[in-house]
């Protein structure tokens, strides 16, 4: 079986071998921006495994005709055109799920860096896009004694689930987005900039708003940032991998789509993908992810709920040392050019060469 996959794909070479497919394997792996019609025309792989920056579409498969099973370590499926593999064919998985805990730790490092006085008020978090890591966010944050006011329109009402999209935007103090990247060809409820947070919306939010996204750079369009006073986390940006100077020095914490980068959200994304191939190919999985971490740290500890003032003293004092997401705001200004600009092979490079950061369930009651 020949795979081409994304060299970012944490630990490819543990999970797809020879021993672990039952199969002789031979596995090229390459730099996902670089992974083009031309390079599947040379190798000819059975399967194509990538990340979140290589482009799966007509342009890249239409003269393919050996790739049977394509899977994205990811979450987010919008650098893949679904539909073309169903008409095609073509297998497909995404790694639905696997980095929902570190996406949510990302979002509450950053309200602890902003705002630390918040994790002892009952300060209203308002989630756009209830899935799983909307509800994992939501999760924490009752834990925390905050009121959720979530949207979701593809979702029945529930306890999270529970708002308009008008008083999630009018009345919380911190709005964090957790929805796909979505146009009106694929979805009746778009989350595009022109359709779901426009211009129009902004006047909504309050100037004393925190707003968060972590879900695709096109989700908030890079003039209303500029344009509005609020106080903005970013993971990801519309012209993601690059940024111009003028929207960073307005973004309160800036940092290069690494929100989901924890070694569990990693592997996990490795292991589901891992996972559907074998089912694909009617192997079982021998390869567990839990092998590959250290033994150390138990994952997944209960957090109160909701956590007592000791609790809350503890999680923020031990914050920084469990994820410091100021030293990546840092990192990633640091290499901004002469004129303030992050450029692509910078922003890449910084990704590439995270140190990965752990999960803190397991941190926080020490
Ligand atoms: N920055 C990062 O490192 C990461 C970013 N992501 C992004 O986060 C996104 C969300 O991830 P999950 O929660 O795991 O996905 P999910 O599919 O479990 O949840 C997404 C939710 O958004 C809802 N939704 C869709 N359109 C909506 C709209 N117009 N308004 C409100 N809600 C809407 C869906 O009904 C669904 O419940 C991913 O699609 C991906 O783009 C995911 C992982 C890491
Ligand atoms: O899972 C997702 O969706 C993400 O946004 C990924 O964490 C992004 O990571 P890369 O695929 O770009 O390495």
């Amino acid at each position: 079986m020949k795979i081409i996959a994304d060299m970012n794909i944490a630990h490819l070479a543990d999970f797809f071998n020879e021993q672990s497919l039952g199969k002789p394997v031979e596995l090229i792996s390459m730099v996902g921006r670089e992974i083009n019609a031309d390079i599947l025309a040379e190798h000819e792989p059975d399967v194509l495994l990538v990340r979140s920056v290589t482009k799966v579409n007509d342009d890249l498969l239409k003269d393919n005709h050996s790739v049977k099973f394509v899977g994205t370590a990811t979450i987010g499926t919008d650098h893949v055109d679904i539909d073309y593999l169903a008409k095609h064919g073509i297998v497909f998985a995404n790694a639905s799920g696997c980095s929902k805990h570190s996406v949510a730790q990302y979002v509450i490092a950053s309200i602890a860096e902003l705002r630390p006085d918040y994790f002892f008020q009952p300060i209203t978090l308002g989630i756009v896009g209830v899935g799983n890591i909307g509800t994992t966010l939501a999760q924490y944050a009752v834990s925390l004694g905050w009121q959720v006011l979530g949207y979701d329109p593809l979702k029945p009402p529930s306890a999270v689930n529970n708002s308009s999209l008008e008083k999630v935007l009018s009345e919380s103090n911190v709005i964090s987005f957790h929805v796909p990247l979505t146009y009106p060809e694929h979805s009746t409820y778009p989350t595009h900039h022109d359709y779901l947070m426009t211009s129009k919306r902004w006047q909504q939010v309050s100037d004393t708003a925190i707003i968060i996204n972590t879900a695709r750079g096109e989700v908030l369009g890079r003039d209303d940032i500029v344009a509005n006073m609020n106080a903005v986390v970013l993971d990801v940006f519309e012209h993601e991998p690059t940024i111009d100077a003028e929207l960073l020095r307005c973004v309160s914490i800036a940092t290069p789509h690494i929100a989901g980068y924890t070694l569990e959200g990693k592997l996990r994304g490795t292991q589901i993908v891992y996972n559907a191939l074998c089912q694909f190919i009617h192997v079982s999985p021998v390869v567990d992810f839990h092998d590959f971490l250290p033994k150390e740290m138990p994952l997944f500890h209960a957090l109160h709920n909701p956590l007592n003032d000791h609790e809350r003293q503890q999680l923020l004092k031990k914050m920084p040392s469990i994820y410091d997401i100021r030293a990546d705001d840092k990192r990633l200004r640091a290499v901004a050019n002469v004129n303030g600009d992050i450029e692509g092979k910078d922003f890449d490079n910084l990704r590439k060469n995270y140190p990965l950061r752990r999960e803190w369930q397991s941190y926080i009651m020490r």
